[in-house]
């Protein structure tokens, strides 16, 4: 990256204490992104993407390290932070009595604009978020897509250079999500907004952002393009469908001696087995399980997804992994947002 980074952190870290045990929510988060990436952080829950997002948003003090966003420190400057950059929670702006387009008036003048800006802004905003025709509709009666497209244009007012969103797409039915997808696209190309989204949707985080960073029990594992993160770090996938426990068994002798997988598992059908140039090993094997009598009912080769990175690097999946639910005796911690972002 040659340009200044627009987000920088260094050993930045948050501990909470829960029942007088330390919970090390994010540890040591080292990150510089640069302008106008869309970088996507992936986790189960509970990795700590949230904190680290709300640390970065300058709403939750760190218990160590440093981090300058939009060219300010989030310790010694927050409120510059707090201007410059969008907010997205995981909240949504229901429950409003408010109308759409007023809600956007009222977000401006919070901001201190002036009420020309706000307005030509709003329009503008409205216009590209598919929003126009719901201006006057009260925010109570908007569907969850559509609030969840409204939350974005009420963190844009301001026209941040950044943009933070935690799990934008949560509880939206796929068509919503893809909608919203589109429009987060967009508003990128056309004013370069940088983008900094968490998510635990593999799908989303492969299709859509450009740079991956996977996230587990506080600490960032990996930090890459997707289709990197997977030729680096996951192999192809080969399934084998064998009879009965025991074909199993002696199948897996002779998985190891041809095949030499990264990771074996067991799998619905049988087996599947992590390698390298999968199109190349898969004909060896099913000849080679052939000529000991190891009879296949089925054979399958499919390129890694995101949930096998996590598996080659955590050994779990990232679809059962996760903590318990956060415990009811909660560190209050969260600074209040006098002057913030949207904090929706
Ligand atoms: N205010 C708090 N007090 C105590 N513990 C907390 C607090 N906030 C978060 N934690 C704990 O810190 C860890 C990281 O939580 P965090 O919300 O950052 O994870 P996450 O990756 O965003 O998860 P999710 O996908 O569920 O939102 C968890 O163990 C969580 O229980």
């Amino acid at each position: 990256m040659t340009a200044e980074p627009i987000l920088s952190s260094r050993g930045l870290s948050k501990t909470f204490t829960v029942k007088k045990s330390p919970v090390h929510a994010v540890v040591d988060l080292n990150l510089d992104v640069g302008r106008g990436e869309l970088v996507a952080f992936l986790g189960p829950n509970g990795a700590g993407k949230s904190t680290s997002l709300r640390m970065l948003t300058t709403l939750l003090p760190p218990t160590s390290g440093t981090a300058t966003v939009v060219g300010f420190d989030i310790r010694k400057d927050p409120a510059a932070v707090r201007r410059r950059i969008g907010y997205i929670g995981q909240g949504t702006s229901g429950g409003h009595s408010q109308r759409v387009r007023d809600e956007m008036l009222t977000q401006g003048a919070f901001y201190g604009m002036s009420r020309a800006a706000t307005v030509k802004r709003t329009d503008e905003l409205l216009e590209s978020l598919d929003l126009a025709g719901l201006a006057t509709r009260t925010i109570l009666k908007l569907s969850g897509g559509q609030k969840r497209r409204l939350d974005i244009a009420l963190g844009l007012i301001h026209s941040p250079e950044l943009l933070f969103l935690d799990e934008p797409s949560t509880g939206l039915d796929p068509q919503s999500r893809a909608n919203l997808w589109k429009h987060i696209h967009e508003l990128r190309q056309t004013h370069g907004t940088t983008i900094f989204v968490t998510t635990h949707y593999l799908e989303e985080a492969d299709r859509h952002a450009e740079r991956v960073l996977v996230m587990d029990k506080g600490r960032v594992i990996a930090d890459d393009t997707a289709p990197a993160l997977k030729s680096n770090l996951a192999g192809d996938v080969i399934g084998i469908g064998v009879r009965d426990q025991t074909d199993e068994e002696r199948a897996r002798t002779v998985i190891d001696e041809v095949a030499r997988p990264s990771l074996v598992s067991p799998s619905p059908a049988g087996i599947e087995l992590t390698v390298d140039r999968g199109e190349l090993i898969l004909p060896a094997l099913l000849r080679a399980l052939d000529a000991a009598g190891i009879p296949v009912s089925s054979a399958t080769l499919r390129q890694p997804t995101l949930d096998d990175v996590f598996l080659a690097l955590t050994g779990r999946s990232l679809r059962d992994a996760g903590d318990a639910p956060a415990s009811d005796e909660e560190e209050s911690a969260v600074a209040e947002p006098a002057g913030a972002p949207a904090t929706r």
